[in-house]
C-alpha cells in the first residue's frame, strides 16, 4: 500500500524525527537520496552540465546540497538562485565548496545546454501559483533540452491535491522525501510529477495514517478473492446486471462479460438487451424479465445503457430497495440525480461511478462555472458524505472516497480508456468484486479501489497493442487478473 501524505503531515513528523537527531540530518538524507537518483537517471556525473533552480526554502537547500555532491563526483553544476539572499546558507557554502557556480545572471543560466535540471525552486512550502520569476525559469527548462528533475514536488503544485493554479515546472522526474503527497499521483498534478521516486528518510514512524491511499498490485489482488478447492459457482460471488437496452445492448454485453471475465463464478443478466446477452455470453443466466426474477444475486450492477424511461427508473428502484451491494453507473446516476434519496436512504453499501459530468449533475456545488474543481478527493469526498455511499470519481488518476472519508486515489491506466464503453466495463468488475464482500467482509471503498487498479492494468495490457475499444479490454481482464496473483509478471 502507498500512502499518501499531505504537506502537514510529513512536517509533523519532521518535527518528531528533528527531535532525535543532530541538525540538518534530514536535509542530507535527502539530498544523498536526490543526487542517487540523478547518478542513476544520468547514468555518469563526470562532465553532466546540471542546472540547479534555487528557491528561498529548504527545497532550495535540498538542491544545493545535491549539486554539491553532484559536483563532488566531476559534474559541472551551476546554481541559479531566485533570491540570492535568501538561498539556504549552509547548503551554498557546501555547494561552493565542492566547486559548484552560481550564475550571476539568470539569463545566462545553461538551461539552453543543460544534460539535467533539478527543480528547487518550491516544495511543500509553496502556496499559489509560481511567481513570474520562478515561472519564467521553468519555462526556460522546459524548452531546453535537459532530463527535468523535480525536487520533492514539481514547483506549482500543490502537494495535498495537485492542484495546479498557474505555472509549472513540468517534471519528467520527481524525487520526493519521507512519503508521497496526494498531489503528485491525483489531478493535474500527477500530470507534471513524471515518474515518481520515494527516497525513505526515515520519517515512516512518525507518519500515523496517511491522507489517501494507492493499491499496489499486491493489495488489489489480496482485495480479489480466488477460487479455493472448495469454490463453487455461488462462492465467489454472484452478480446481477441490469443494463443495455433493445436498442443498444452493447452496454449489457460489455458488462455481464467484464463480470464474468473478472471472476467468472455466475452472472446473471436481467433486462431488455437480453437477446444480445445471451448470444454473446452463454455462460451468463439471462432474463428478460425484472431484477427479481432473476434468481438471488450478492451485488448488482444497475444503469449503463438503459435508458431513463419509466421502466428504467422503476428498474433502478427496484434494485436499490434490495438491501445488497450495487454499483450504479451511467443513466443510473442520471436518475439518482432526481432521486437521490433512493441512495440516501439506503443501509447496503452503494458505490456511484461519476466521471465530470455525471457528478455535476449529481451534486449541484459542482455543477456550477468552476465545476469540481481542483481537488478532486475533496469533491469525491463530499459527494460520498452527502449520500452516504461510495463515490469512485473517474478521471486520469480515479479517486475513490466513501462517507467517513477514507480515500484511494488509482494508480494504474492508460489515457486510451478514454473510449465509448470502457465504464461499462469498469461497473462489470466492479460488481464482480463487491459481489464477494458479503463474504469477504471487504469495505465498499477498497472494492472500488480493487476494480479501478485492475481495470486500469486490462486498460494497460489491451493498449500494448494500440487503441484500445471496450471489447479489448474484456478481453484482457483474465490475464490482467492473472497478472496481479503473478505479482505483475506474464503468464
Ligand atoms: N519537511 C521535511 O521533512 C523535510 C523537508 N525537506 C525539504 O524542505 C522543503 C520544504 O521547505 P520550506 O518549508 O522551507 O519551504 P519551500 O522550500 O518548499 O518553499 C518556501 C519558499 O518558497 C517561496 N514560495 C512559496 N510559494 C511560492 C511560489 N508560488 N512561487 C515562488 N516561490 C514560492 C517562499 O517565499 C519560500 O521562500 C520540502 O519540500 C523538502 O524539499 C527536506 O530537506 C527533508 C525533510
Ligand atoms: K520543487
Amino acid at each position: 500500500m502507498i500512502g499518501l501524505h499531505t504537506a502537514e503531515q510529513v512536517r509533523t513528523a519532521e518535527r518528531a524525527l528533528m527531535a532525535t537527531l543532530p541538525p540538518g540530518t534530514l536535509m542530507q538524507r535527502a539530498a544523498t537520496g536526490l543526487a542517487t537518483v540523478c547518478l542513476g537517471l544520468a547514468g555518469r556525473a563526470h562532465g553532466l552540465r546540471v542546472v540547479l533552480l534555487v528557491g528561498a526554502g529548504d527545497n532550495g537547500g535540498d538542491a544545493l546540497f545535491a549539486g554539491a555532491q553532484l559536483a563532488g563526483r566531476g559534474a559541472q553544476v551551476t546554481a541559479v538562485l531566485l533570491a540570492p539572499e535568501r538561498a539556504h546558507a549552509s547548503g551554498l557554502t557546501a555547494f561552493r565548496r565542492a566547486g559548484g557556480r552560481v550564475a550571476d545572471d539568470p539569463a545566462r543560466s545553461g538551461l539552453d545546454r543543460a544534460d539535467l535540471v533539478l527543480d528547487g525552486i518550491v516544495g511543500i512550502g509553496g502556496s499559489g501559483g509560481l511567481r513570474p520569476a520562478a515561472a519564467d525559469l521553468a519555462g526556460q527548462a522546459a524548452a531546453g533540452p535537459g532530463l527535468l528533475v523535480a525536487v520533492d514536488l514539481p514547483s506549482g503544485v500543490a502537494a495535498d491535491t495537485g492542484e495546479v493554479p498557474g505555472e509549472v515546472f513540468p517534471a519528467q522526474h520527481t524525487v520526493t522525501f519521507g512519503a508521497v503527497k496526494p498531489g503528485l499521483v491525483v489531478g493535474e498534478g500527477r500530470r507534471h510529477a513524471g515518474q515518481v521516486h520515494l527516497v525513505d528518510i526515515g520519517l515512516g514512524p512518525h507518519l500515523g495514517d496517511p491522507a489517501a491511499r494507492q493499491l499496489t498490485d499486491a493489495d488489489a489482488a489480496a482485495r480479489i478473492e480466488p477460487p479455493s478447492p472448495d469454490s463453487d459457482k455461488y462462492s465467489g460471488g454472484v452478480v446481477g446486471v441490469v443494463a443495455g437496452s433493445a436498442t443498444y445492448p452493447g452496454a449489457g454485453v460489455l458488462c455481464t462479460g467484464a463480470a464474468l471475465r473478472t471472476r467468472p463464478g455466475l452472472v446473471r443478466y436481467a433486462g431488455t438487451a437480453a437477446d444480445g446477452v445471451r448470444a454473446s455470453w452463454p455462460e451468463a443466466i439471462v432474463t428478460s424479465g425484472r431484477p427479481g426474477d432473476a434468481g438471488r444475486v450478492q451485488a448488482w450492477v444497475v444503469g449503463p445503457g438503459m435508458g431513463t424511461d419509466d421502466d428504467a427508473r422503476s428498474v433502478l428502484a427496484e434494485v436499490l430497495a434490495t438491501d445488497l451491494p450495487v454499483v450504479v453507473d451511467a443513466d443510473g446516476l442520471t436518475m439518482v440525480a432526481d432521486a437521490p434519496e433512493l441512495v440516501r436512504d439506503r443501509t447496503a453499501p452503494t458505490v456511484l461511478t461519476p466521471h465530470d459530468r455525471e457528478f455535476a449533475r449529481l451534486f449541484t456545488w459542482a455543477g456550477g462555472s468552476t465545476g469540481i474543481g481542483g481537488d478532486r478527493m475533496a469533491a469525491a469526498r463530499r459527494g460520498a458524505a452527502e449520500l452516504g455511499c461510495t463515490v469512485l470519481l473517474k478521471g486520469d488518476a480515479t479517486v475513490i472516497a466513501d462517507a467517513h472519508g477514507t480515500t484511494y486515489v488509482n494508480g494504474t491506466g492508460t489515457p486510451w480508456l478514454a473510449t465509448a464503453g470502457t465504464g461499462d466495463v469498469l461497473s462489470g468488475v466492479l460488481g464482480a468484486v463487491l459481489a464477494q464482500t458479503p463474504v469477504t467482509g471487504l469495505p465498499a471503498v477498497e472494492a472500488a479501489a480493487a476494480a479501478a487498479h485492475l481495470h486500469g492494468r486490462a486498460g494497460q495490457l489491451a493498449a500494448a497493442d494500440g487503441p484500445l475499444i471496450a471489447g479489448d479490454l474484456v478481453r484482457h481482464l483474465a490475464e490482467a487478473v492473472g497478472r496481479l496473483y503473478r505479482g505483475g509478471a506474464p503468464a
